[in-house]
């Protein structure tokens, strides 16, 4: 392709060598580069790409896109200038994929917590309707049936656009994508023409990366610029923001405050979630397999953009119903003892607060929760989640999530921080399998022990590896013949 027209609506300027010049791919990672390929200097975190560029060329980058001139480079090599080299990426990816997002129904799910459950939700409603549904997000990406392995909730914009070409390809209608906040402000997902954006909540995480919460909202709110229509959660403090930012349609939903979707009676029992709404004058009753006030909220999201999208009420809720929840989400196993384990994502202080509350409405017994802190990401929400554990539990067990580079009894102790200000008795055990053990071990009839943080995380990291580790596999193991 020529490179002038991968850069359509981009603005550069042309330092050197010919604009009209054919390139056969796109590379950021000059470890990918091969012989006629446009390499894009991206100024990182760690490392800033254009120190690679002489590299890149040396395995035959015929261009190169700069924030600046990199040193050392012929003068047959195009280079061209932008002001970020990110966003051309993004630009320049959407051309080279053809465009792929207005070729089908784009929907972003934003929000701190809620994107991954939303998009499972939407995705039993379009399976119901028979659409061939495309999902990206933190637990997979997904064409139809088919599950591709995923690092991150929202790729980089390269990986997207042609995650996004294929699903085209391969006759995808819908596409339900979970839209990160590092996402927007890393332009990511510059480019693509969202037919809906959903707005979940903003509550605490990320500040490692945000520094303020105002930056992560100003992060979120670029979602609603740019989609044709909004969903948004108006019981969130952020919510009247994000209506105030959405470009197009809006249609708002909430539990505690007038809304176009409110949700009333609400009924949470172990096995799920009951409440009825009002559509068009007619009242509808709505049954979700996961417990929880929080799985309300999700529904509601859901059940808002499928009304956007032209699906009928009565569809929506035969396609929730036939939810059978979320990997790693609120998952139950039952002990023939009389008690049960519970294992959920919940990594933010909201996520963690919204669960226990949840227990405690069935629980029989006391809460035992086991959980900690992921290394290398906001340390500040650590002393708060250990204080939310704290107040919700009746036992606390602070273990390791995945400790990353960090030293784990490190992280430990700054959860440690925040229980101690709670009578809730605890211990540490920073070794995840031992604490399940322990957990159990101390279980009695009517007890739920909550397992959070990894949900559907397989895998465990550690600063020189990373070992399998299944917070589900290890319950079902220390439940032992006991486990239903
Ligand atoms: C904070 C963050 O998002 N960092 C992302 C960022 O990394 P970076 O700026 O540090 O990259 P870098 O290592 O400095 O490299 C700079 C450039 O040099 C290039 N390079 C590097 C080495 C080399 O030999 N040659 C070369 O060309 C790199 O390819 C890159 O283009 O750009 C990289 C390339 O796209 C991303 O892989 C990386 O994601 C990291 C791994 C990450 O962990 N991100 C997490 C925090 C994240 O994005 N999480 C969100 C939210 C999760 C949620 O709440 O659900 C997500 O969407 O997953
Ligand atoms: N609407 C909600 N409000 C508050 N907490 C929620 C909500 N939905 C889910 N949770 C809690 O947050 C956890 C993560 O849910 P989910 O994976 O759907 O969120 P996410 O936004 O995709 O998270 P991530 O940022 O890691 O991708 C759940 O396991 C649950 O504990
Ligand atoms: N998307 C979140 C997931 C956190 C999950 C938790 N298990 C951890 O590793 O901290 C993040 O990358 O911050
Ligand atoms: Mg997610």
């Amino acid at each position: 392709m020529e490179l002038n027209k991968l850069l359509k609506g981009v603005s550069y300027s042309v330092l050197q060598g010919n604009a009209n010049i054919e390139v056969k791919k796109i590379e950021y990672d000059s470890r990918k580069v091969t012989a006629g390929d446009v390499f894009v200097c991206i100024t990182g975190f760690q490392r800033d790409g254009h120190t690679f560029a002489a590299k890149a060329v040396k395995s035959g980058a015929v261009a190169l896109i700069c924030e600046y001139v990199p040193e050392g480079i012929d003068k047959e090599v195009t280079i061209f200038q932008v002001e970020n080299s990110r966003e051309a990426l993004a630009f320049m990816a959407v051309q080279y994929f053809n465009q792929p997002s207005p070729k089908m129904h784009v929907i972003g799910v934003t929000g701190t917590n809620g994107k991954t459950t939303t998009t499972y939700l939407m995705k039993s409603i379009l399976d119901h309707m028979e659409k061939k549904v495309g999902v990206v997000g933190t637990i997979e990406n997904r064409i139809g049936d088919r599950v591709l392995h995923t690092e991150r909730t929202t790729p980089e914009s390269k990986e997207l656009q042609e995650l996004l070409d294929t699903m085209v390809k391969e006759d995808v209608s819908h596409v339900v994508m979970e839209v990160s906040s590092h996402s927007l402000d890393l332009h990511r997902v510059d480019g693509i023409e969202y037919e809906i954006g959903i707005f979940t909540n903003l509550t605490q995480d990320h500040l490692d990366y945000h520094k303020t919460m105002e930056n992560y909202k100003e992060a979120k709110s670029k979602l609603f610029e740019r989609a044709q229509k909004s969903v948004i959660n108006l019981d969130d403090a952020a919510g009247s923001f994000m209506r105030e930012r959405a470009k197009g349609q809006v249609l708002t939903f909430a539990v505690e405050n007038d809304a176009d979707l409110r949700a009333r009676n609400i009924e949470i029992s172990a096995e799920g979630t009951e409440f009825s709404l009002t559509w068009e004058e007619k009242e509808y009753h709505v049954h979700l397999s996961t417990p929880g006030r929080f799985s309300v909220y999700n529904a509601l999201g859901a059940i808002g953009a499928c009304l956007l999208l032209g699906i009928s009420m009565t569809d929506i809720l035969v396609g929730l119903k036939e939810n059978q929840g979320v990997a790693g989400r609120f998952q139950a196993v039952r002990s023939k003892k009389g008690y049960q384990g519970v294992v959920d994502y919940a990594h933010t202080p909201d996520g963690l607060d919204n669960i226990l509350k949840t227990a405690r409405e069935f629980a029989k017994g006391r809460i035992i929760t086991i959980f900690g802190c992921g290394g290398d990401r906001d340390k500040t929400k650590r002393p708060i989640m250990g204080e939310i554990a704290g107040n919700g539990s009746d036992y606390c067990i602070i273990t390791s999530d995945n400790p990353r580079t960090e030293d784990p009894l490190t992280i430990l102790n700054e959860v440690e921080a925040g229980m101690k200000k709670t009578q809730c008795p605890y211990e540490k055990i920073a070794d995840r399998r031992a604490a399940i053990l322990q957990g159990t071990k101390m279980a009695k009839t009517g007890d739920v022990i909550i397992i959070a943080g990894k949900g559907h995380e397989n895998y465990q990291i550690f600063k020189d590896c990373t070992i399998h580790f299944d917070d589900m596999e290890e319950i079902r193991k220390a439940f032992g013949e006991d486990c239903i």
